[in-house]
């Protein structure tokens, strides 16, 4: 698949470079050189934006930065240093990439600059750098820079071949590394980034590396591409490079083609090049960003997921309404020249694509697992996710743990050893401090003091997805799948970077067995949005035990579930254990935590209130006054 596609790209690359070594042989005129020209630049910057912002869905507002340093490292080192053009290229790239890695390294180390923070964070790059350029006469001084122009080889009739030769070269480059980002692990890395961070770090995938690479990869083709961009210029000015246009386009371009998938930026890109030119040339050009502000505002209400997948599933029509078009008005030939007919087909074919059509049903009713309780015994043979842990040895010792949030102690002073193939459940009332416990050991939180030890590993300070390759794994409250992934990706995905990672064909195959144990093989096709909450929170199971655990937390994983439903969940849980993997399942409902439990721990005001088998601590005064008396009567359990 890969080999294919790469030399898919090495053939459309050759072709289009043909255009330009026999344009004139060709009878082609410039003028579609020089559009094409201007097209393969967007190509390259938008795909560069979306490596990051579309994959990961890190939001930036900074491509300007990006190509504003690979511009001024041309213009600068060319015109001001006499360095050779070609050598200013690398040179730009690596530039713009360490600038994306500093930005990188600011934002991603801390959780919070996420969403709309991230945003105005990358807003501000271009503008402080458009300010150093400006007082910095080295660099631009305020007068801006001109770009000498570079030789070019003498088979190439003109200089604008050769700059549609440069801008092709990087954005055949450029494409070619999103569409093998995205086929590779690299892209399913930054796809569970996009759907849920917090969730993909405890499944193993190392999120900051991640994050880290792909701002590197947009910043290398946007540096590469603001390279050629000063050439083709001649003229780099503060004013041209770190503006708010960069960004505005590169976000349009590929809203409009579709931001999980490589082709998107290309289409988008295609397009509003064709819309912009036909409206320059029709003497339209100042109502440009109009245009593009309304293509934006349309689609974010009628089509937020972009052009590709749905032209992916109305390829013909898109086709049919292209010629159509094209066809009639060539024919009709009483508007316009060839490339008016075309883009008036394309925009056809655009709109076709875009028709609201049918929404995907839920999965039928007839589909959906059986709620009958399923015996440990019976599926024992089929589970794919035996544990090491020798029964008996000490798992996790917590010392003397605690956890404030400013005042509120939510955890003071815990001390607690699990040994492997327990099944503890974790009660006490509202908080109590016990999600606040699974987020310790998880790693979603950091004691305030304390120890945590797993497997003989101290997990203080350890990164969620180093503390998932140790042996944790965890299910949340309110479940949170990977909405773009089908239910057997979504386990697909905890295999690939779990304990014992595979490729993705391996971890596949290995998904339908996980999801065997949980009753959810029927579903692998469903995207999570077509199954209900009981299914999602099996499904947050199955995937939790993809990573292969030695320790489960299962965090109110039958919240919100109606009788039948609690009988095949608990059926699960049991069957899990039977594999051999040790269990804490933090849970309201005491039948539950009686009929699963080997051991319950309660925990009451931040703190250890009783330990033991279920029947002695169920009928410990201290607890029932604290927990049973306040909470279970209440709810009749
Ligand atoms: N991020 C946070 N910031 C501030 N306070 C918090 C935070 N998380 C938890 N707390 C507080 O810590 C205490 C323990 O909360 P925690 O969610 O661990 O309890 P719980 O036993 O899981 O409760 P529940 O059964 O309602 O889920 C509560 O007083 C809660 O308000």
């Amino acid at each position: 698949m890969m080999a294919r596609g790469l030399g898919g790209f090495a053939l459309v690359f050759a072709v289009l470079a043909a255009l330009a070594v026999w344009r004139e042989d060709l009878g082609l005129p410039i003028f579609y050189l020089v559009l094409a020209s201007t097209a393969l630049f967007w190509i390259a910057q938008a795909t560069s934006w979306n490596v990051l912002s579309g994959y990961s869905g890190y939001f930036s507002f900074g491509q300007g930065a990006f190509v504003g340093v690979g511009a001024y490292t041309t213009a600068v080192l060319g015109g001001r240093h006499g360095v050779d053009f070609y050598l200013t290229v690398p040179v730009a790239a690596v530039f713009s990439a360490l600038l994306a890695l500093l930005v990188g390294a600011l934002a991603f180390r801390l959780r919070s600059f996420r969403g709309e923070i991230f945003a105005l964070l990358t807003l501000a790059v271009p503008f402080i750098l458009a300010a150093l350029a400006r007082v910095n006469s080295e660099i631009d001084g305020g007068q801006g820079v001109i770009v000498p122009v570079a030789e070019y080889p003498d088979w190439l009739a003109q200089f604008q071949d050769f700059l549609y030769l440069l801008n092709l070269v990087v954005a055949v480059a450029a494409v070619a590394a999103a569409f093998a980002i995205q086929h590779t692990r690299f892209g399913w890395a930054l796809a569970s980034i996009r759907d849920a961070e917090d969730v993909a770090e405890g499944l193993g995938v190392a999120t900051f590396r991640y994050k880290m690479l792909a701002i590197a990869v947009t910043g290398l083709i946007g540096g590469a591409a603001g390279s050629l961009f000063a050439l083709q210029i001649g003229f780099v000015t503060v004013e041209s490079v770190f503006g708010l246009t960069i960004p505005l386009f590169v976000i349009v371009m590929s809203v409009l083609g579709g931001r999980t998938h490589w082709v998107g930026p290309v289409l988008g890109a295609v397009v509003i090049v064709l819309i912009q030119d036909r409206l320059s040339a029709s003497g339209f050009e100042g109502w440009n960003l109009i245009v593009l502000g309304a293509i934006l505002a349309v689609l974010v209400v009628v089509a937020p997921d972009g052009l590709q997948a749905r032209l992916w599933r109305r390829p013909w029509q898109a086709a049919v309404a292209l010629v159509a078009v094209t066809g009639v008005l060539a024919v009709v030939d009483s508007w316009g020249g060839p490339l008016d007919w075309f883009v008036a087909g394309v925009l056809a074919a655009v709109a076709v694509v875009l028709w609201p059509g049918r929404a995907r049903a839920p999965v039928a009713a007839e589909r959906r697992p059986a709620a009958a309780p399923v015996a440990p015994e019976e599926a024992a043979g089929a589970v794919p996710v035996a544990a090491d842990a020798e029964p008996g040895e000490v798992l996790v010792e917590c010392r003397d743990v605690a956890k404030y949030f400013g005042g509120v102690r939510a955890l003071d002073g815990v001390s607690l050893r699990i040994r492997a193939g327990e099944l503890v459940g974790l009660v006490g009332p509202n908080g109590s401090g016990k999600t606040t416990l699974v987020n310790l050991l998880s790693g979603a939180l950091r004691p305030t003091s304390g120890s945590i030890a797993v497997a003989g590993r101290d997990i203080v300070g350890l990164a969620p997805h180093r503390i998932a390759h140790v042996g944790v794994s965890r299910t949340h409250q309110i479940p949170k799948p990977f909405e773009s992934m089908t239910v057997r990706d979504n386990v697909a995905m905890a295999i690939m970077f779990g304990r014992s990672p595979r490729p993705l064909a391996g971890a596949r195959e290995e998904a339908e067995a996980c999801l065997d144990v949980v009753h959810l093989r029927h579903l692998a096709d469903a995207k999570p949005a077509e199954i209900n909450l009981h299914e999602r929170q099996l499904l947050e199971m199955a995937r939790a035990i993809a990573t292969k655990p030695k320790v489960l937390l299962l965090d109110e994983a039958l919240a919100g579930l109606n009788p039948a439903e609690i009988d095949a969940a608990v059926a699960v849980v049991r069957r899990i254990h039977a594999t051999g993997i040790t269990i804490v399942i933090v849970e309201h409902l005491l039948r539950v935590v009686n009929q699963l439990a080997t051991r319950v721990v309660v925990l009451n005001q931040g703190a250890l209130l009783a330990d033991g088998d279920p029947r002695t601590v169920m009928n410990d005064p201290d607890v029932i006054r604290a927990y049973l008396g306040r909470h279970a009567h209440a709810r009749g359990t």
